[in-house]
């Protein structure tokens, strides 16, 4: 049985993914991390992450990018690897989780759904066909109205995969109000919404001379984020030092059904 500390284990995703680790006889959750004190688990919370003696395998983190440094520092100082979903990580904070990741295993994806992991190597085969024929690259993300962070990492991870197949020679646009000028070629567009209590939708839009190709992904429910995340820890566990992402815990599921 996997022991796992649920960082962040009261909020919306914590909750999710100590629903799944209850049915689950493979993984077992032996303790939380929140500030929030207001739910009674079947596992002891702690207040901090630096204060939890719990002895644990894997450690499965939604949270708040607040929460990241200190969560990192706890998981080299353990060699307890990391599945990291919180999203809004500063630049300084993505070099922070390299560096860890020289010391310990750590999983970082900003999408644990299979979708958004296989719709990321979709787009990175449509820029390549699409971006030299002149079509223009635009994301549009919809979240509920408690989302923190704008863009989602989802967001900029499905644009960070069409630039790193055209060879990084875009840049993000996030808001055309401030000047008046035509789009450059050379950018890709990325929109915001929030509202209610929209789960995680993506639409990718290609728009070239007179045809425009479209490719959407819903979450209707945050089950598929809970699902993938208790998978990768699984995949997680034991794991020697090294960055993984979602696509190597993908990969070895399926292997392991095959
Ligand atoms: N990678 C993925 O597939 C997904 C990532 N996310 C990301 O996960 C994060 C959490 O999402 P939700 O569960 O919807 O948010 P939420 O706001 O419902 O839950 C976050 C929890 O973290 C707690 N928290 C805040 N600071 C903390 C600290 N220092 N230590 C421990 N806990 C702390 C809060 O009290 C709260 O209970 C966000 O960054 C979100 O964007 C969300 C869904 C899927
Ligand atoms: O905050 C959320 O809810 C989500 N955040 C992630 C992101 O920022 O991409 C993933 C998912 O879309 C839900």
């Amino acid at each position: 049985m996997i022991k796992a500390i649920m960082n962040g284990c009261n909020g919306k995703m914590g909750q999710v993914i100590s629903a799944i680790c209850k049915e689950d006889p493979q993984i077992e959750i032996v303790a939380g991390v929140d500030l929030y004190d207001g739910i009674k688990n079947d596992y002891p919370v702690f207040p901090n992450i630096s204060v939890c003696d719990v002895k644990a395998d894997v450690i499965i983190d939604f949270s708040n990018a607040k929460a990241v440094d200190d969560l990192l520092v706890y998981s080299v100082d353990k060699k307890i690897p990391v599945v990291l979903c919180t999203t809004g990580l500063s630049e300084e904070q993505m070099e922070q989780v390299k560096a860890a990741s020289g010391q310990v295993a750590v999983l970082k994806s900003a999408n644990m759904s299979l979708g958004i992991n296989l719709l990321m190597q979709l787009l990175a085969q449509a820029a390549t066909i699409l971006a030299p024929a002149g079509f223009d690259m635009e994301i549009v993300e919809k979240h509920h109205n408690q989302k923190l962070d704008a863009p989602s990492g989802t967001a900029l991870a499905l644009a960070d995969s069409m630039n790193d197949a055209l060879g990084h020679v875009y840049e993000y646009k996030y808001d055309r109000s401030s000047e008046r000028k035509k789009r450059d070629p050379h950018e890709i567009g990325i929109s915001a919404v929030r509202g209610g209590s929209i789960v995680g939708e993506h639409e990718v839009i290609f728009a070239g001379l007179d045809e425009v190709i479209e490719f959407k992904h819903t979450a209707y429910s945050r089950s598929v984020f809970g699902k993938g995340a208790v998978e990768a820890a699984k995949f997680l566990a034991g794991k020697e030092a090294g960055f993984y992402d979602m696509q190597d815990a993908i990969r070895a599921t399926m292997e392991q059904a095959d």
